[in-house]
């Protein structure tokens, strides 16, 4: 699904009004008629709702879902927030309207008039919606805290008033949702991590724009779902053998993180891989061997960390470096010798991202067939300190251009930047995830991938799907408390068996 911005929506607003055509009026009755069912079918309707509006159009939602619900014999009381402006056209027709229903409608001037909240109340904050175009302050700020800081459930419309759709407000004040309901797509700022604990659980409601300018218009980022995994995700031919689906080399572990070792390969092997190599410290035979038994070991002369590349690259189809491996020095040589001879593709993660946070010219390093996939702190180590999550996301894109390698930025919603470059937020996974070796799993996964001949893109969007849609099947069984990162793997299948069966 593509991720429009906010000047994007009003623009596919106005094509609605201009070719449907409908009045932008009948537009905001549609918004508000979506809305409105949706707090009746989850009965918030049946609570005191308190609708707090602001005088755009926001407001004129926020007023037209107050008069829809008061002829379902809702308990509703509005504020309306008085800036001494007029509201627009909209807004003003939604407030005669909305007088000839009620007159429990009072304009809110200062902090004495907020009405007290109390548990079992619901507010609808209509107060601003993609019109913000500066952080708040004054007394709509002051709203804001009063509402996000009181017991009652707040469901914020099409944005959680304060959050700008396209850019941070990473230490703004900004309402604490419960419930967003937005439209038609996401916006890119509810995929961002920092901004998860203020717009709570999003729901996308259906308003009938129109479906031309979707078609016609690009999009900067797209979010992975179903049935672009499945789009991606290759049948298996009847009569394959092992050799078709590729020999993966995975350089992993090191003397107390022989675990790492285990969890990749177990996870590349679950990810339809025909074969696998595990090139590990000597320490690491047996429990390799043992834990893993499908797996090939080849151990490296030391007995604690690798100091030596593999001898023969070339029957490799793909490459995974990193988890567990460590930071020694002779470590670092191999992972530079590796650098140099292989030309298949590679998946770089963890200490193998740490030990080439040092280089300064990552671009005569890496060839184009490369993942890379930090995390924030990984990420930071290796492309310099960022502001906040949409600074880190642009970096994301540039680097990936520059450097012509695929980057998974790890997260909730993990972003993947292309060379190319084509983004993507992922839409699978939870906080379960976040426990030891999670990330180990998604190299295992990708290595296997690459493997069996997927294109790094391509590699990196199923994959990283895949991943996070096992963790929410581990999630479901385990609880996210108690899952932990073998059980990703355990549940790659049932990820692999619902990807499969989308319809597309
Ligand atoms: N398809 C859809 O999605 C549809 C969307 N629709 C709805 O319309 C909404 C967009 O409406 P909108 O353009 O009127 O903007 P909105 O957010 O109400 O703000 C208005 C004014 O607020 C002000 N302001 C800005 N920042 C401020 C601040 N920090 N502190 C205080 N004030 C601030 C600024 O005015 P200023 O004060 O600068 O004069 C600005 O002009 C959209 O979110 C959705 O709910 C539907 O009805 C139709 C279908
Ligand atoms: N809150 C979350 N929501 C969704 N996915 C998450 C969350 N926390 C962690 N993950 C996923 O789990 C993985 C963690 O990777 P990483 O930090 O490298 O872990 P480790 O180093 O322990 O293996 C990443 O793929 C990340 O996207
Ligand atoms: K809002």
């Amino acid at each position: 699904m593509k991720i429009f911005t906010a000047e994007q929506i009003r623009n596919w607003d106005w094509y609605t009004i201009a070719n449907e055509p409908i009045a932008s009026l009948q537009l905001m009755e549609r918004v508000a008629a979506a809305c409105s069912n949706w707090l009746l079918e989850q009965r918030y309707a049946q609570k005191p709702l308190h609708i707090f509006c602001g005088k755009g159009n926001n407001g004129g939602d926020g007023l037209a879902i107050a008069r829809q619900l008061l002829t379902q014999d809702a308990d509703v009381t509005v504020y309306i927030l008085e800036t001494g402006k007029k509201g627009t056209d909209d807004f003003q027709r939604n407030l005669e309207l909305l007088h000839k229903y009620t007159s429990n409608i009072h304009f809110l001037q200062s902090a004495d008039f907020f009405p007290i909240l109390q548990l079992q109340d619901v507010v609808i904050d209509a107060l601003l919606g993609t019109g913000l175009d500066r952080p708040l302050e004054g007394l709509i700020a002051e709203l804001v805290q009063h509402i996000s800081n009181s017991p009652a459930t707040v469901i914020s419309i099409d944005v959680p008033t304060g959050m700008f759709a396209d850019k941070s407000c990473k230490d703004c004040i900004c309402m604490r949702a419960d419930h967003t309901l937005s439209f038609e797509v996401y916006k890119q700022c509810f995929l961002y991590a920092e901004n998860a604990e203020y717009c709570g659980s999003i729901h996308l409601l259906h308003i009938g724009l129109h479906p031309a300018y979707y078609e016609a218009t690009i999009a900067a980022h797209q979010i992975i779902e179903s049935k672009t995994a499945q789009a991606i995700c290759k049948k298996r031919n009847a009569a394959a053998h092992k050799g078709n689906f590729g020999h993966a080399l995975l350089f992993a572990g090191s003397y107390g993180k022989t675990g790492a070792a285990v969890l990749s390969s177990k996870a590349c092997l679950r990810s339809g891989v025909g074969l696998l190599t595990v090139h590990t410290a000597k320490c690491g035979y047996i429990p390799l061997q043992t834990a893993v038994p499908e797996a090939m070991v080849e151990t490296d002369s030391n007995e604690q960390h690798l100091s030596a590349a593999s001898a023969d690259l070339l029957r490799y189809a793909a490459i995974g470096i990193g988890p567990g491996i460590g930071l020694h020095e002779e470590t670092a040589n191999v992972l530079m010798q590796l650098l140099q001879q292989a030309h298949q593709p590679i998946v770089l993660d963890a200490d193998a991202l740490n030990l080439l946070s040092i280089k300064k010219d990552l671009s005569a390093l890496l060839h184009t067939d490369c993942i890379l996939t930090p995390h924030p702190k990984e990420f930071e180590r290796l492309f310099g300190k960022v502001a906040n999550d949409f600074e880190r996301i642009e970096r994301a894109k540039e680097k990936a251009e520059e450097l012509n390698c695929v980057i998974v930025l790890k997260s909730h919603h993990s972003f993947i930047a292309c060379p190319d470059g084509n983004a993507w937020f992922n839409s699978t996974g939870n906080a379960g995830m976040a426990t030891a070796g999670s990330g180990d799993v998604l190299t295992g996964i990708l290595t296997g991938l690459l493997a069996q001949g997927y294109n790094t893109t391509e590699a990196a969007v199923l994959g990283v799907y895949l991943h996070g849609l096992a963790g929410d099947f581990a999630a479901a069984e385990q609880s996210q408390e108690a899952m932990i990162a073998s059980d990703i793997t355990a549940f790659l299948g049932k990820a692999f068996l619902h990807v499969s069966q989308t319809n597309v």
